[in-house]
């Protein structure tokens, strides 16, 4: 019922580096994923140099090389495109050398970034989010030569920089933010128009018909039908003037990204048969004052002379956040902008027949200016499907894909919980693309699970060559297989596997049920000991001066969920209380100390000390099942290494022919039976 349990549990885990130590080379690399409670690889690390040693030691084929992209960089054109990527994915990419520049905004929380895709043989722009602009972050894009620039203002990260480089490199990095970046917004081919206006280099983009439909938007029906009403409004504005109706002339639209708002607003105005306008806040952001204001005024001037039409501002809170915010002082640049769209929003009345549709992720930090009557009065949340939207949307995304018979749009959806609209039709993309390079007709199954494999974990790496190390990963892989089947609540496994995959060496993936909306404390405490069972197993088989620095993540993560189980759900002994948490819930720096002066001593050591005891009783758990499962253990093992994946029926069926593990619930237990015992 509370949003914010789903929300929260699906919010990409903050970032944090495990700089071990400060010498770069024995320093280990967590992985990220975008849903830790949901979609869950476990996995196991190796130290950097032999990562980097891997990446170059050449993946066949398939991944990214060292080599490749810089050859490449040449040829392959700059693919403007809106596509999001994941933090998560984003690292991955700067690890394997493939992140080739990257414009940052809004105190380094938001950045376009040009990343070069080997299968595409293409450089694409995406955008992502950013937890903040970390050190670790400036190090890594520094030691990876990546061109970057920060577009200032409102950063408040300078001193990081400073620290970081010396002062020596600050005028080169202000030199590159203060030279406009000249490539203007690319189009792609098709019917779209630039509609650049030379005098104040607006940059905003005109398409007459955009030729996309409600049928090409799936998985979102009310959000639909929330627009049926303009849809009329906008084929025929006189009817509707004509009796005195008030049309709202600005909609908000809010969702994550990839979650189909632009898509949703180029239908609107396809399905009304009228030009499209379009801008993204971030492009309002500009050196020079005075720009971003006269922009939008070009803008709303071409509208209005091509009425009806519909104008789409992405990312409005680029532009929108509440004035007079910025740390050290507001962004005077950024203000006039504003104000001048709210000038120009009052200026014209709905009857013009232009109606305004801004889409943002951000609602929270918009100015309560720009939601007043007659501005962007109404809101339309688009959400993350579920997973019957998600089995949509791959219908939708398959109809011009030749697919194999056995390819099941139901099973997919099953396994992509947390995936947007943009995910989704990515991965179609992607296995499409890997059908072709197998010479194969058709998509199969095996594409399609590839690539989720892939877009989750990152690409495949070099397998690891027989010995110790191997063998301590399959034990730490089947370790969290075995804790997990053996804790009810705890999703079942769907296959382990010792081929590595972007920085994990080994990995167990999980089959998420139905989409968790509510997740109960057990499921959560299932989760916890399921992610401490590869260190129970190192620990347990091997000893404790054996145990290794495989496990950060899976640290990372469950206390991550530990954390929240105390301080957001009330699942502790410190009882049913929201408290603010400062680590979990902030990447703003300013905003979490002033977090943590607001909370007495005595509940940050409760705090601690209630997480504390949640992953020691999980973890004594943990180690009871490897101890109590030894037998087993040592036949899964040794099947893995020879086999190298298992299946979770394989899995499964192994692990029966010692204990019977028919009894254990994997899902939640219904309500009917909590309500009869
Ligand atoms: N509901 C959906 N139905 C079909 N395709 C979708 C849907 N949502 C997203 N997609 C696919 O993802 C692509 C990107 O989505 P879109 O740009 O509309 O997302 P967005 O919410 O506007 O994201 P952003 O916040 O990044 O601008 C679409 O062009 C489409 O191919
Ligand atoms: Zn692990």
């Amino acid at each position: 019922m509370s949003p914010a349990l789903s929300l929260s549990l699906s919010h990409p885990p903050i970032f944090k580096s495990q700089d071990l130590s400060k010498d770069n080379t024995n320093h280990t690399k967590s992985t990220y994923r975008e849903n830790p409670c949901q979609k869950t690889p476990v996995d196991i690390k190796i130290s950097r140099r032999k990562l980097l040693k891997s990446t170059a030691l050449g993946l066949t084929g398939g991944g990214l090389s060292v080599a490749q992209p810089a050859r490449a960089e040449q040829e392959s054109p700059v693919e403007a495109t809106s596509s999001r990527m994941s933090y998560s994915r984003f690292l991955q990419y700067l690890d394997e050398d493939a992140v080739k520049k990257v414009d940052l905004f809004e105190n380094g929380t938001v950045a376009i970034a040009e990343i070069f895709n080997p299968i595409l043989n293409k450089i694409q722009r995406v955008k992502l989010q950013l937890p903040g602009l970390t050190q670790e972050l400036l190090r890594k894009m520094k030691e990876k030569n990546v061109d970057f620039a920060a577009h200032p203002m409102e950063v408040n990260w300078w001193p990081a920089i400073l620290d970081l480089l010396g002062n020596v490199a600050l005028p080169l990095i202000l030199l590159g933010s203060l030279l406009l970046r000249t490539s203007s917004t690319n189009t792609p081919g098709g019917p779209n128009l630039p509609f650049g206006l030379g005098r104040s280099k607006a940059k905003f983009q005109m398409e007459p018909n955009t030729g996309i439909t409600f049928d090409d938007v799936a998985g979102i029906d009310e959000a639909k039908q929330d627009f049926q009403e303009i849809v009329g409004f906008l084929k025929a504005p006189e009817k509707f003037t004509a009796v005195g109706a008030k049309i709202p002339k600005g909609v908000l639209l809010v969702g994550p990204p990839g979650t189909g708002k632009t898509l949703l607003a180029k239908a609107i105005a396809g399905e009304a048969g009228v030009p499209f306008f379009s801008l993204s806040g971030s492009e309002f952001i500009e050196m020079f004052v005075g720009v971003g204001a006269s922009r939008v005024r070009d803008l709303f001037n071409k509208a209005k002379a091509n009425s009806p039409c519909l104008v789409f501002i992405d990312e409005i809170d680029a532009v929108g956040r509440q004035r007079g915010t910025g740390i050290g002082g507001g962004n005077d640049e950024r203000e006039q902008t504003l104000n001048q769209l709210l000038t120009e929003m009052d200026g014209f009345n709905g009857n013009t027949g232009v109606i305004v549709i801004a889409a943002t992720n951000r609602p929270e930090i918009l100015d309560s200016a720009l939601l007043r009557p007659g501005r962007f009065d109404r809101q339309v949340t688009v959400g993350l499907p579920d997973v019957r939207g998600r089995e949509e949307i791959l219908k939708v995304h398959s109809n011009n894909k030749k697919l194999d018979k056995d390819v099941s749009l139901s099973v997919i959806a099953m396994r992509t919980p947390g995936f947007s609209g943009a995910d989704l039709a990515n991965l179609m993309n992607e296995a499409a693309i890997l059908a072709g390079r197998r010479g194969k007709e058709k998509i199969t199954m095996k594409e399609v699970d590839d690539s989720i494999d892939r877009i989750v974990a990152g690409m495949e790496g070099t397998k690891m060559t027989d010995g110790k190390n191997k063998i301590l990963v399959a034990y730490h892989e089947i370790g969290h297989a075995l804790c997990a089947t053996l804790t009810p609540g705890h999703d079942p496994v769907q296959k382990v596997t010792l081929i590595p995959r972007g920085q994990a060496r080994g990995l167990t993936w999980f089959l998420p049920g139905e989409d968790p909306v509510l997740i109960s404390k057990q499921q959560l405490f299932a989760r916890i000991i399921g992610g401490l069972g590869g260190r129970a197993a190192e620990e347990v088989i091997f000893g404790e001066p054996e145990i290794t620095t495989g496990a950060a993540g899976d640290l990372q993560q469950i206390t991550q969920i530990a954390r929240q189980m105390v301080t957001m759900f009330g699942m502790s002994k410190i009882g049913p209380w929201a408290l603010t948490d400062p680590v979990v819930q902030s990447s703003d720096v300013v905003l979490r100390m002033l977090a943590r002066n607001s909370m007495s001593e005595k509940l940050a050591e409760d705090i601690d000390s209630s997480v504390r005891d949640i992953i020691e009783s999980a973890y004594e758990i943990a180690k009871n099942h490897i101890r109590n499962s030894r037998e087993a253990i040592d036949k899964l093992v040794d099947v893995l290494l020879e086999k190298e994946t298992l299946t979770g029926d394989e899995f499964r069926a192994i692990l029966s022919e010692f204990t019977d593990i028919s009894s254990i619930k994997m899902d939640r237990t219904p309500i009917r039976d909590l309500i009869e015992a």
